[in-house]
């Protein structure tokens, strides 16, 4: 089972997927990210850290997912297990589409379409969805982050538009709530599908 957790910098992902880690060890999870689960992810953060081209920079955030999906997705999904990954395509469905625009007509047409012949469709993902504000406030306190809150905002107006366009692949997590809440609530409902057989 492919289980992917989705949403705007700051809005928990991190802190959540490494519970997740805890809270799941006896269903033994392979816990993963995007991007930097292989060594692509070096290009993706010089390329983000140079801040230069939104198509290169986009083409290797595809490229760091295809070396996720050879190298770590793909075989530990034969092997049966249940792959966590802390972002996934729909980061660049969400970002890129916002990054690419006014280079190309329909840069979230192109970006599925480039997905699409090669990607593994997750059967769950947690989107977490919190005020940009709250975010950016986090991220000011706590880490380095890359971008401005309107983009946040126009990031995850993308990101409510494809959980309506896909209602049972997506659930809505409120990353307003304590930090033990939201692992809470994800890991009684991956472990709710997973016995369902997903
Ligand atoms: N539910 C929460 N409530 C309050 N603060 C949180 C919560 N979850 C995460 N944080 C804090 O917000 C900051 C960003 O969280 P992080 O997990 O790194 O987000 P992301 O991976 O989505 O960028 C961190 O300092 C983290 O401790
Ligand atoms: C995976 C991915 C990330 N990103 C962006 C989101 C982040 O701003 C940045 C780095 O991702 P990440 O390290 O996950 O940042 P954070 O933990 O703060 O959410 O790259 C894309 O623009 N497209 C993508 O496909």
């Amino acid at each position: 089972m492919l289980v992917t957790v989705e949403g705007i910098d700051g809005s928990g992902k991190s802190t959540l997927v490494k519970g997740l880690a805890g809270a799941l060890a006896d269903l033994d999870p392979v816990i993963t990210r995007e991007p930097g689960a292989t060594w692509v992810g070096e290009a993706v953060r010089r390329a983000i850290a140079e801040n230069r081209d939104p198509i290169t920079e986009c083409l290797l955030f595809v490229a760091d997912h295809a070396a996720h999906l050879t190298h770590v997705v793909r075989p530990a999904l034969e092997e049966g297990k249940i792959v966590i990954s802390d972002r996934y395509s729909d980061s660049r469905y969400a970002y890129q589409a916002v990054t690419l625009q006014g280079t190309m007509p329909d840069p979230e047409g192109w970006l599925r379409a480039v997905h699409v012949p090669f990607t593994v469709v997750p059967d769950l993902t947690f989107l977490c969805v919190l005020p940009v504000e709250a975010a950016v406030t986090r991220l000011k306190e706590h880490k380095e982050h890359f971008e401005e809150a309107a983009v946040l905002d126009a990031v995850q107006t993308n990101y409510l538009r494809f959980a309506e366009a896909e209602p049972d692949r997506f659930v809505l997590v409120d990353a307003m709530l304590e930090k033990e809440a939201v692992l809470d609530f994800v890991a009684t409902e991956i472990r709710r599908q997973a016995g369902s057989g997903r």
